[in-house]
């Protein structure tokens, strides 16, 4: 008896988005505003979750389907999840202004070492006299393995759909960029009513006009997701430990295991592999900078 209850009560849902501690929920297209027990704050967009209804459009998050991904920043005061259940992850540069190469490689780390799959977006084409110069920058994370795709968002909409839209299908995929690369330009052609579904989202969510800072999920047609997260302007990534660090490092595995010191942590060893390679311009000097930083940085963890 007390079963066939819970059955009724219970809804399963897609977090579609989130804004502080209030969570909007899709129920097979029906919107529910939601709140987890207790203080946590441990769901994330893109989650699947067990909701009991409180009201018509109200409900608790009772549960969180197990996940296939997770993607998240942190300082050593918190964590800030992204996203749940994605399988790619876009990074959007542009010709201008200009991309800053720590947080490209911050959120292809932080990919990496979660399971997901990256791209990198280079949008602005249409900026002839910067082209070069950007695309030299792109092809350091090419040379690794990550796809470089080139679009206009502005000057050849119909081009950057043809070029983006097989690249989602079938996906759940997130995009993340700095601010005035031209993500909401690109999410915007992809998802047509993104305008209406941002509004009806802050509506329900009570945002007010802060309807840029909140991350969100749109459904495509094909039924494929596309999450869209603020601009940011800095990634920690302090919930790394070394160990999945120098793994998340693509360009560092045919030398792991190399080095004279089993435990070696590639910083100033003698007879490092992953240095030797360094010296030899086999790894770019900026990444194995951000390697050493992100070490230093984890070893600042308060717990
Ligand atoms: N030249 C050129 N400008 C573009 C292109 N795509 C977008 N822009 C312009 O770049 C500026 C930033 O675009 P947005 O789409 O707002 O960029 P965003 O990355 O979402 O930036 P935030 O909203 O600040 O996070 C706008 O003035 C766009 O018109 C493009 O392909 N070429
Ligand atoms: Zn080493």
């Amino acid at each position: 008896m007390s079963k066939d209850k819970k059955i009724d009560t219970t809804l399963s849902g897609t977090i579609i988005a989130a804004h502080g501690r209030h969570y909007l929920a899709d129920v097979n297209g029906e919107k529910f505003q939601c709140v987890t027990r207790g203080k946590k704050t441990n769901v994330a967009v893109g989650d699947v979750v067990h909701l009991v209804q409180t009201s018509n459009d109200q409900a608790v998050i009772e549960k969180i389907a197990e996940r296939t991904t997770l993607l998240y920043r942190s300082d050593q005061y918190k964590s800030k999840l992204l996203a749940a259940n994605i399988s790619r992850l876009f990074i959007v540069i542009a010709t201008e202004p200009g991309f800053a190469d720590d947080l490209v490689s911050r959120s292809l780390v932080a990919a990496e070492a979660a399971g997901i799959e990256a791209h990198l977006i280079l949008n602005k084409t249409d900026v002839a006299d910067l082209l070069p110069r950007a695309r030299e920058r792109a092809g350091v994370y090419a040379a690794l393995g990550y796809p470089v795709h080139e679009v206009s968002a502005r000057t050849n909409p119909e081009h950057a759909l043809a070029v983006l839209r097989p690249l989602l299908a079938g996906q759940s995929s997130i995009f993340i960029g700095q601010s005035g690369m031209g993500k909401s330009s690109l999410i915007n052609l992809l998802v047509p009513d993104a305008d209406i579904a941002v509004r009806e989202i802050s509506a329900a969510l009570d945002t007010g006009k802060h309807t840029t800072t909140f991350t969100r999920l749109y459904w495509l047609p094909d039924g494929a997701a596309i999450i869209d997260s603020p601009g940011f302007q800095e990634f920690g990534l302090y919930h790394l430990s070394e160990g999945m660090l120098e793994r998340a490092f693509v360009e560092f595995k045919p030398y792991l295991g190399g080095c004279k010191y089993y435990n070696c942590r590639h910083l100033a060893e003698p007879q490092c592999a992953v240095l030797t390679a360094v010296a030899e311009g086999k790894i770019a000097k900026h990444r194995h900078e951000l390697y050493a930083q992100l070490l230093h940085e984890s070893a600042q963890t308060l717990y």
